[in-house]
Order: C-alpha cells, then structure tokens, then sequence
C-alpha cells in the first residue's frame, strides 16, 4: 500500500499495462473519479479517504492510453457535495467529459442549472455506511423530482440492502442507474440470490441501467476474473441495452488490492464476447445517457 507522508492514500497502480482488448471508436469509460488536485479542491471535512492527487491530467492520459474516447466523471464521495474538482474536469476535457453530481438535496434549481451547464447529466444517491453518514431518502425523493431535464439518479448500495430500498427505487420519477450492479456476491453465479434479486429490479422498470464493473471490488478469486465474468456476462446479454462500463479509476478504497487498469479493459471482450455488445455497452449506451443533447 503506498501512503505519503501527509498520510494520503495511492489507490490506483502507476503502471497499468496496454489491454489487448481494443475498445470500438467513440468509446466512453463511463465510471471513473477525480481526486482533487488538492491544493485547488480540498477534500470534504467528512470525507472518509484522504487520497493523493488523481487530476484530470492523468485521468486523461489514461483514458488515452486504454484506447477510450470520453469519461463520465462521478463525484467521489471524498469531495463530500461541492463539486468543484468534477466540473474542472469537466471543463478540461474539451467536450470529452461529462459527470455525475453528489448535491445537498436542498440545492436550488438555479444551482442544478449551473450544474448542468458544467456537463452534469445526473446525481449520485450514496448507500454505503463506509462512505458516508447519512442517506435521507425523503430528502433525496424531492431533489429527484427537481432535476433538470434529462438528467437521471446514479444509486449505490450493497446487495444486502436491495430489497429495503425498492419501494425508494421504484418512487425515483427519473431513470436509474445502479453502480456497480448493486454489489452482488458474484461468487454465487449467474443464478445465484444476488443476480436473481438484481434481475427482479431490472424486470420492474424498463428505465434502470447498471454499470458492469469493479471486477476488482466484486471478485473474491481476484484476476483474472472468472467468477466475475460467468456471474456478469448474462446480465449484459440479457440487458444489452442498459449495461454501462468503467474503469472506477483511481479505485477509491482499493489500496490494498490495487488493479491493474489494462487488465480491467480486457475483461470487457469476456462479459461483452460480440462487436454488437461491445459498440452498446461502450458506445451507443453511454451516449444516449450523457450526450443526448
Ligand atoms: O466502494 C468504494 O469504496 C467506492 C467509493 C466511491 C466514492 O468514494 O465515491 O465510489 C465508488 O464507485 C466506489
């Protein structure tokens, strides 16, 4: 694990390799994070990780490197609900980014029109008691109803609290999108408990998308995947539609099992095996979401 001496985190490797796996033209990495740089946007008084600088500069140099196109920035919980660092990202990317909000539900509508301005096209609803301290849903129904246009809510939460939330879920008047499917113990297969109550979601709105990633956070063999990959590549056979890909570069929390972000690539071709799934998951469905207009 490597820490500097202000006690910051590196969570993401210096050395990724080149994937084999190469993504079709136009392909968006549609999970990933900045952190800071600091020195501009410090860190949230309640963040939960105090990690080194991961700027644009080397989101971008990355995104490059791995033969993507575009980036779909999520607000990292450690900059807490001032989204300065994700909308100078944004504002880097020379139209090559856009992003997902993390806001205090009392946020104005002239707030989220500023916010859509700067490349937002949705906000995040975190579940996880790790990351942060309290989730209102009241509090996050009304700010749901007040969203720009187009603009869609990005949930994340473990698989044990799935059914808790659904009458929540089912209440979000715009579409969803799960991070991370959800979290689902991907060592119980493609037809375990976890898949099967993910599945009864997706089955409920034709409007809920999921991201298929983190192979790295969701597999307890660790690479190259397998138990992942035979848990995950139905799904996004059967959603081809709704099934979104990233990075989650730089790995917030990962620091002791730090991925390797080729590797991550060249998982895709193993849950997406065609061209035609390949071109939604990276292409077709990423731009219908965040570059509609
Ligand atoms: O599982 C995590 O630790 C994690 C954290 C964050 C965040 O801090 O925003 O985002 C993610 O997508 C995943």
């Amino acid at each position: 694990m490597s820490t500097d001496e202000f006690g910051r985190v590196r969570s993401w490797t210096l050395e990724p390799t080149k994937p084999r796996f190469v993504p079709p033209p136009g392909a968006v990495d549609a999970h990933c994070h900045v952190f800071g740089p600091m020195a501009d946007f410090p860190f949230s008084a309640k963040a939960k990780y105090l990690p080194q600088d991961a700027g644009p500069d080397q989101l971008f140099a990355l995104r490059d490197m791995l033969g993507f196109e575009r980036n779909v920035i999520v607000q990292a919980s450690c900059h807490g609900t001032d989204n300065s660092a994700t909308l100078n990202g944004i504002a880097r990317s020379n139209g090559k980014a856009r992003g997902v909000a993390v806001v205090d539900p009392a946020i104005s509508e002239t707030e989220l029109a500023l916010l859509h301005a700067g490349g937002m096209r949705g906000i995040r609803f975190n579940f996880l008691k790790r990351l942060v301290d309290d989730a209102p849903k009241d509090k996050f129904l009304d700010v749901a109803r007040r969203l720009p246009a187009g603009w869609h809510v990005v949930v994340y939460f473990e698989a044990d609290i799935l059914e808790e939330l659904r009458p929540f879920l089912d209440a979000v008047p715009v579409p969803l999108v799960i991070d991370h499917m959800g979290r689902p113990d991907v060592s119980q297969g493609p037809d375990g408990a976890d898949m099967r109550a993910f599945r009864a979601l997706l089955d409920s709105r034709p409007d809920i998308w999921f991201k298929a990633t983190c192979p790295d956070r969701l597999s307890p063999q660790g690479e190259p995947y397998d138990d992942f990959v035979a848990a995950v590549a139905p799904l996004v056979a059967d959603y081809a539609d709704r099934a979104l890909w990233g990075t989650d570069w730089p790995h917030p929390n990962m620091e002791h099992r730090i991925p390797d972000d080729g590797g991550l690539v060249d998982v895709i071709p193993r849950i997406a095996p065609t061209a035609e799934l390949q071109q939604k998951l990276l292409v077709d469905n990423p731009m219908r979401l965040y570059w509609a207009d």
